[in-house]
């Protein structure tokens, strides 16, 4: 169950964030399980990146992976939409079960699989179209014409991406005319107009400032009644004001995971504690 703080809007720092978490402590036991990573391991060429991962992400919250650089954040994530298929020198061993189904079955449509994964990355990627083409475009790729149909999704999502009101009389603009924080919401309005199960997050607003990274957590917030949202984020405090669980990983090894409170408060590792302290990372 969420706390009230949790429902509305995301405090401004950490300190706040986790303060009106208190009392909310989650459990896993309360959650579906969306994704299920079982005895994940992930190789590139000889290097094992992933050293046997077992996790479950809940479904319909917001789970945040942190860890210090090239612990396999990334790697990890870019899994669940098989994004990792592109590297030629990647292989992996073990199961990910989406809905209980492992998406790494040979009968499983990777096309399909990333229609329902949507992914949006560090830098900010529109297409060099409108802002209304950026959004239409998933539905006229899968063949949808009909204007009317398209201006309600446009709208829809721009909406559900906190960016209606911006651009709303220039929506046949090009879209790198907009400011970095706009197009990172577009590009999350461009995720949502094909709905996505899930959303996939790659830190998400580390090239932004300050208030439109504060935009992208609120949308996060609003986003996560509807869709499963997992974010990588070097930023502590970030996964502290939008996750409700975190997963701690180090060397290719998840440490630890847990409600994103009591991780950050009192966690069970000590090597959760250093991190989280700042001793190294
Ligand atoms: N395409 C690739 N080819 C070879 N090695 C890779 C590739 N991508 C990542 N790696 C290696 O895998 C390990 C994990 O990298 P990954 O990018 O997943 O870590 P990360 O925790 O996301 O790091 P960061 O926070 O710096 O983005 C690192 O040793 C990295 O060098």
């Amino acid at each position: 169950m969420n706390t009230p703080a949790q429902q509305g809007k995301v405090s401004v720092s950490a300190a706040n964030a986790l303060a009106d978490k208190q009392g909310g402590v989650l459990s896993m036991a309360d959650e579906k399980a969306k994704i299920e990573v079982r005895n994940l391991e992930l190789f590139y060429g000889n290097d094992r990146a992933l050293n046997g991962i077992d996790l479950t992400i809940p479904e319909k919250k917001v789970t945040a992976f942190i860890g210090p650089s090239g612990c396999g954040k990334s790697t990890l994530l870019r899994c669940f939409n098989r994004m990792n298929d592109l590297v030629d020198i990647c292989r992996i061993e073990g199961q990910i079960l989406m809905d209980g189904k492992n998406i790494y079955d040979r009968d499983v449509d990777v096309a399909e699989l990333r229609r329902n994964v949507g992914m949006v990355f560090q830098k900010p990627n529109p297409f060099p179209k409108s802002i209304y083409e950026n959004v239409a475009y998933g539905l006229r790729l899968q063949g949808v014409s009909s204007k009317r149909d398209l201006d309600e999704v446009v709208e829809r999502s721009l909406r559900a991406a906190a960016l209606w009101d911006e651009v709303k009389d220039r929506l046949n603009d090009n879209a790198f005319g907009m400011s970095g924080g706009q197009q990172q919401r577009l590009v999350i309005a461009r995720a949502i107009a094909i709905e996505p199960e899930v959303i996939l997050l790659d830190e998400p607003a580390s090239a932004l400032d300050p208030i439109s990274t504060l935009k992208i957590e609120e949308l996060i917030n609003e986003l996560k009644d509807q869709y499963t949202i997992v974010i990588v984020t070097h930023n502590m405090q970030q996964a502290a004001r939008v996750s409700d669980y975190t997963a701690f990983m180090y060397m290719g090894d998840l440490i630890e995971f847990g409600d994103t409170n009591t991780l950050f408060t009192n966690p069970s590792k000590k090597q959760t504690e250093d991190y989280i302290t700042g001793r190294y990372g």
